[in-house]
């Protein structure tokens, strides 16, 4: 399991070791020992996973507020997308930028979302199932969101304007500039 360290300190992607044989592959897709080794002691608690059905399908950007904050370890089961991590970290340098990747069932990387940041993904392929563990569970009363395609923080999600298909929730999303409690 390879974890190296993305532009945004504190991102990182992981590849996986996988054992392919004729009956197909054997992979290990999660060590808590490897990730301890690595320095990065996380604590999950939560798996999740999530079916999108059409390409174009934009899932974010969500965080969750202190004390519910969540680091989330991403990977895709079935398809491909384009994960993307954002710093809401008022005090960070890098406050406000972003980082994408494409992750997919082929490519077999993983992302991680650190405490902080926003998540979100757009899919790329129809069927697509995005699998995350997360560090802390579900807390709706602390479950935020803020607008995909936010001109200020500038994503290239590679949608047309309109594309992407959003929950309303999504949909309705504020700016960056109008949130007022991030980290
Ligand atoms: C996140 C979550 C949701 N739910 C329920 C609440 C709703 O009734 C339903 C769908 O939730 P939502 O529309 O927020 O699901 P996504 O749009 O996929 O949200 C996720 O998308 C981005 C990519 C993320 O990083 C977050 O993990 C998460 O916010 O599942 C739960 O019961 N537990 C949960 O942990």
């Amino acid at each position: 399991m390879d974890i190296s360290q993305a532009p945004l300190a504190g991102v990182f992607v992981i590849k996986p070791q996988r054992f392919e044989d004729e009956r197909g592959y054997f992979s290990e897709v999660w060590n808590r020992h490897r990730f301890e080794e690595a320095g990065l002691s996380i604590d999950f608690v939560q798996d999740n996973q999530s079916l999108s059905r059409r390409s174009g399908t934009v899932r974010g950007l969500h965080y969750q507020l202190r004390p519910h904050a969540q680091d989330k370890l991403v990977r895709v089961v079935h398809g491909r997308i384009l994960d993307v991590a954002v710093d809401l970290r008022r005090d960070s340098p890098t406050f406000g930028r972003w980082f994408a990747i494409e992750l997919s069932a082929d490519n077999q990387l993983q992302l991680l979302v650190p405490k902080g940041f926003a998540h979100g993904f757009v899919t790329r392929e129809p069927d697509t199932q995005v699998a995350y563990k997360c560090s802390h569970t579900y807390a709706p009363a602390s479950d935020r969101a803020i607008r995909y395609d936010d001109p200020a923080i500038g994503i290239d999600w590679g949608l047309g304007a309109g594309e992407a298909i959003l929950s309303p929730k999504d949909a309705a999303a504020p700016l960056l500039a109008d949130v007022g409690e991030l980290f």
